[in-house]
């Protein structure tokens, strides 16, 4: 079932029918997390991939990824309108530009050391109708009141927001909407703990672990085909060697990748999960379960997007 979400590409396509994705990501403490993320946009097949990054890195993002296109965010935050699109906003797209497919925000902030700015990006991007990830230091920028009122006011737009905690962000996540329980519960029971997170933000919730949950809010109880009566699913592939600095990082851009491509929210975080564990093997067996690194992720994603679709 898997495979059949997979998108793949028309004998007619071309770069922009492929998805156009951005990612907003990246910053002077971390900014290795950003061309992860990247990577596994255009891994995934998205066919244009832009990465917004802090002002005056164009140059060094430009070289270390050539096939990205980079802007720093002032241009990027320059070419959103604020007005004209109503209340929530949209891109300033321009008459030749095609649109954006999806958005994934936050791979890479330093949610702590650049509070204001990391906010300030998360909320923009959550005002864009396209879909959105939030990931990594993001996630920790979003944990407030008007982050929450604008991820719910997104579900009652019917726009897909997915959010990619590990158990250290959602219990922030949890704690911004006063869910009860100890941490310890939470950890007994994942797949109630993510399904009440995506309750409660009205968003796709997947929770990263050795065991990755995906929960989708009520509406979208139909994205999982075939499931189970509760819109949660477990994903229980992959092993220790994804237990690296910069793993998640990959997912978020692959699941950004697919959603660009037209792949609803939820089929793309378990897709996206799915295929990011079986990279993980495929780079294990290569190499070992001790060194495999993110990079090997990317390297293995190909033979694993393979396996999956000839299976
Ligand atoms: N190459 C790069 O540029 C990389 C950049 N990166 C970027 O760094 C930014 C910060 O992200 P981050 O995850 O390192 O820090 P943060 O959000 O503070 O959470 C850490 C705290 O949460 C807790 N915790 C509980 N469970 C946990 C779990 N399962 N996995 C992990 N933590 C868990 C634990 O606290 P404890 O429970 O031990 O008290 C821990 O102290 C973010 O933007 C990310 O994208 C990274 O992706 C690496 C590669
Ligand atoms: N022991 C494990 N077994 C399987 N997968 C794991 C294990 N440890 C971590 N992972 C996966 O690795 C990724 C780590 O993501 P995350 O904690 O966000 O790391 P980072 O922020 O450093 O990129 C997640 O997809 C998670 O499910």
């Amino acid at each position: 079932m898997v495979a059949s979400w997979l998108p793949v590409p028309a004998r007619d396509a071309h770069k922009y029918r492929r998805g156009r994705a951005l990612l907003v990501a990246g910053s002077r403490a971390y900014p290795g997390a950003a061309v992860l993320a990247a990577r596994a946009a255009q891994r995934m097949g998205a066919g244009y991939v832009e990465l917004a990054v802090p002002d005056g890195l164009e140059a060094s993002f430009a070289v270390a990824a050539p096939s990205l296109v980079v802007r720093g965010r002032h241009d990027w935050q320059s070419r959103w309108r604020a007005d004209g699109a109503g209340p929530a906003g949209a891109p300033a797209n321009d008459v030749e530009e095609p649109p954006l497919r999806a958005i994934c925000v936050g791979p890479g902030f330093d949610a702590q050391g650049d509070a204001d700015e990391s906010r300030s990006l998360v909320l923009q991007a959550l005002s864009c109708p396209v879909p959105v990830l939030v990931d990594g230091g993001g996630l920790t920028a979003l944990c407030d009141a008007e982050g929450l009122r604008l991820v719910r006011r997104r579900f009652e737009r019917g726009l897909d927001t997915v959010l990619t905690p590990h158990a250290g962000e959602a219990a922030r996540l949890a704690a911004c909407v006063g869910l009860e329980g100890s941490a310890a519960e939470a950890e007994d029971a994942p797949d109630r703990r993510a399904l009440d997170l995506a309750r409660a933000w009205g968003a796709v919730v997947c929770l990263k672990g050795p065991d990755t949950y995906v929960a989708a809010p009520a509406r979208s109880q139909e994205a999982f085909p075939g499931a189970s009566a509760l819109p949660v699913r477990a994903m229980r592939w992959g092993g220790p060697e994804l237990a690296k600095a910069g793993t998640g990082d990959v997912l978020a851009g692959m699941i950004a990748g697919l959603m660009a491509q037209g792949t609803p929210a939820s089929r793309a975080a378990f897709a996206g999960a799915c295929v990011h564990a079986l990279a993980g093997s495929e780079a294990a067996r290569r190499g070992s379960v001790v060194s495999v690194i993110p990079e090997d992720v990317l390297d293995a994603l190909p033979a694993a997007l393979n396996a999956l679709l000839m299976s």
